[in-house]
């Protein structure tokens, strides 16, 4: 067993890199030429300095997760979120940087141990299943259960567990071959759950399924999340999937962290204007909510349309389009913390966003 974690509260850094960076190339740049040239004058001189046919996959990626929260990494492809992903987890060896789980270096970490933290702290679901075509899907989710060495009843009865809970009851007995895509997915979902991993990374699981099933699945995981408050490192190009899914999304390119920020944060400030083209295809009514866009305080008598501060602009604009007038906005105890008004809307839905560059 490894020795466990400290456990620490919602909101607390589980996981960390720190000027983490991937170089491919027949000579990448050693660790140590790395180091001298990124603490030199910035991570622009490393990037500068790669030889010609070479790439930075990642280029000095810096953040923290926190527990209990889903954090997206989203980007075009090949921006590098998936190999950012594989060196979250060392499954693929970054050129240089630091990672820490729970403030554990894991760079520093033996091969054995390693191996110890990625089958017991960790969980992965890739966009192709990675099913075990010649198991039956009780025995895929029961899979990480024997390899940790769990007696068969007690994998089995957790397998069974996890299989209702991704909505599968029924086809313990079924093959792979015999489920749909999404199906699938649910089984690999339920097989990385079975372990209950302390952190869940999930590479573009539902990339793979068609528009409808996808959404569905987004909305299971959205409510399998509810349940579980795990901290989820989620990669995804797609943007409306980030931004329904995420607390905090990290927009990278060409191996770089362009922006990190809440979905309301980026929508309402995009960091340049690279960002700012992504929000294109982002339905803002949907993603930013009352509170986000009010003026605080109360001017005169309490309105009379009042809505809660978590509605979205969806919800509000019918009562917004309706008059003239402000509407109210309320916290959970009902007082008044602010308005809306049409015009303050209309700027905000022509566009007129501050950009920060
Ligand atoms: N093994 C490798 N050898 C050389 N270059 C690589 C290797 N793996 C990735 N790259 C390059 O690193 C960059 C980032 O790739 P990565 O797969 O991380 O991007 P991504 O954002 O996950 O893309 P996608 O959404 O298409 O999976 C790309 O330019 C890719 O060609």
């Amino acid at each position: 067993m490894i020795s466990s974690h400290a456990k620490a509260g919602p909101g607390s850094v589980k996981l960390a890199c720190r000027d983490l960076w991937k170089i491919y190339g027949a000579s990448p740049p050693e660790a140590a030429e790395i180091a001298s040239a990124s603490s030199n004058d910035g991570n622009n001189s490393v990037t500068g300095k790669i030889a010609p046919g070479h790439v930075a996959a990642v280029a000095g990626a810096t953040l923290d997760i926190h527990e209990a929260e889903i954090f997206v990494l989203m980007g075009l492809s090949g921006s590098g979120k998936s190999t950012l992903l594989r060196c979250l987890t060392r499954l693929i060896e970054p050129s240089y940087g630091s990672v820490t789980l729970d403030g554990e270096d894991l760079l520093a970490a033996d091969r054995r141990r390693m191996t110890d933290i990625r089958r017991q702290a960790m969980g992965m679901v890739f966009q192709n299943f990675g099913l075990l075509p010649h198991l039956t899907v009780l025995d895929n989710v029961a899979f990480p259960l024997r390899v940790q060495g769990i007696d068969r009843a007690k994998r089995e009865a957790r397998a069974r567990e996890m299989t209702e809970l991704v909505g599968l009851k029924g086809r313990e007995a079924q093959y792979p071959r015999e489920l749909s895509g999404g199906q699938q997915q649910r089984v690999g979902i339920a097989r990385s759950l079975a372990a209950e991993p302390e952190i869940w990374f999930l590479d573009e699981p539902f990339s793979a399924l068609d528009p409808m099933i996808r959404r569905q699945m987004q909305d299971e995981f959205i409510r399998l999340q509810k349940m579980l408050r795990k901290t989820i490192v989620f990669v995804t190009h797609d943007v409306q999937e980030a931004f329904r899914l995420a607390d905090r999304i990290a927009i990278m390119r060409d191996g770089a962290i362009e922006q990190i920020g809440t979905p309301v944060e980026i929508a309402l400030s995009p960091a340049n204007n690279y960002i700012a083209e992504f929000l294109r295809d982002v339905p803002l009514l949907k993603v930013i909510r009352a509170g986000d866009v009010m003026t605080p305080g109360q001017g005169g008598e309490r309105p009379s349309r009042i809505f809660s501060s978590a509605a979205t602009l969806e919800e509000i604009l019918p009562d917004l389009l309706g008059g003239p007038q402000s509407i109210g906005i309320a916290g959970p105890d009902d007082t008044i913390l602010g308005e809306i008004s049409p015009s303050g809307i209309t700027r905000l839905l022509r566009g007129e966003r501050a950009t920060t560059a």
